[in-house]
């Protein structure tokens, strides 16, 4: 008997949008001959892209900016149309805005805020709350439940705009969560905030997704918020799908060369025969050696000098990605 594969939570086929921007045709000396001489541009900010995303997932999706993550994003949460192409959320088509679609998903946007700013917190939960239709006997139990998970005591009853914007934050995932939605679409969750809150808040979606199961799909240019949360990474670049896959094997297919680093008693030697001799502080050397000759050089450095330790890395995944976006393939 045949059995069939469950259907993705997120499907996108050929997704495409373009925009159509006016501008100004050359210098003009008044500023009348500047309106009426404009003269009309299209910016294919998603150009084709096609992917799928299983349910509870967490997935990455990278990008420089301007490369048409937000413009998906928007695409796939219901706020814009597309030009072509279609998308499958839960089964739905986005841009329709079903409620019953938007109940079960939500959009984060680290540069944008939904709180109410001049009320407390608590007082938009109750909002969305209504919105969402949750049910009052679950809601006490919900507010509790993300309280307990993001530390939201003391913060809740405070007018948002005197809560810090790691504290802004915290309350902003919690009101977009109130509602438990299943698809989460996060774009620069945490932007501008500390290494500390950063790190809260990952673990927080970490927790979030291993707790309901909840797909998500995340923007960000903190690698270490997508290294510690994301298998997979999808890369885009100028609306095109560069890269859909793990992100060991990113690293594997767009790095040619590792890092040594040996820690030795001093600076004075000349190491350049055993690779680029990137920096040596306090005796502590870093040498980018191909990948192929990494267990090579190895050896030749432990056998030739006092090395007191010694250490073989990746390149750090911004400089991956750069190469990604550069096409540097190795
Ligand atoms: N409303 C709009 N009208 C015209 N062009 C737009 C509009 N929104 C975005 N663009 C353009 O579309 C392209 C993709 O923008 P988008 O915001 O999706 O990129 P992004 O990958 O999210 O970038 P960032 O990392 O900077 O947020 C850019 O060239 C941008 O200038």
């Amino acid at each position: 008997m045949e059995t069939s594969l469950p259907k993705p939570t997120i499907q996108v086929n050929e997704l495409r949008k373009v925009y159509v921007v006016s501008q100004q045709e050359g210098e003009s000396s008044s500023g009348l001959s500047g309106i009426l001489r404009r003269k009309k541009t299209e910016v294919a900010a998603v150009d084709g892209i096609s992917f799928s995303v299983s349910s509870g997932e967490i997935v990455g999706f990278l990008g420089p900016n301007g490369a048409g993550k937000t413009t998906t994003l928007k695409m796939l949460s219901g706020l814009l149309f597309p030009t072509s192409g279609t998308v499958s959320v839960l089964g739905k088509i986005p841009w329709r805005r079903e409620s019953e679609y938007l109940r079960q998903i939500t959009l984060i946007m680290g540069q944008r805020n939904q709180l109410v700013w001049d009320i407390p917190a608590i007082r938009s939960f109750e909002l969305n709350r209504a919105i969402y239709q949750i049910p009052q006997a679950d809601y006490g139990s919900l507010v509790r439940e993300l309280t307990d998970l993001l530390d939201l005591g003391p913060l809740l009853n405070k007018p948002v705009r005197n809560l810090s914007l790691g504290e802004r934050m915290k309350c902003e995932f919690a009101a977009a969560l109130l509602h438990r939605p299943r698809v989460v679409f996060l774009d620069e969750p945490t932007i501008g905030l500390d290494v500390t809150m950063q790190h809260r808040l990952r673990d927080f979606v970490a927790e979030y997704n291993r707790r309901y199961g909840a797909t998500v799909l995340l923007t960000s240019h903190y690698m270490a918020d997508v290294e510690a949360l994301c298998k997979r990474v999808l890369v885009i670049h100028h609306g095109k799908l560069l890269f859909d896959g793990d992100l060991v094997a990113l690293v594997q297919k767009f790095t040619s060369y590792k890092t040594i680093v040996i820690q030795t008693a001093g600076c004075g030697a000349d190491l350049s025969a055993y690779g680029d001799v990137t920096s040596c502080e306090s005796g502590r050397y870093t040498l980018r050696v191909p990948k192929a000759q990494t267990a090579v050089v190895t050896a030749r450095l432990l056998a030739e000098l006092q090395v007191i330790d010694l250490l073989v890395e990746d390149p750090p995944i911004e400089e991956v990605i750069e190469r990604v976006f550069a096409q540097e393939i190795a």
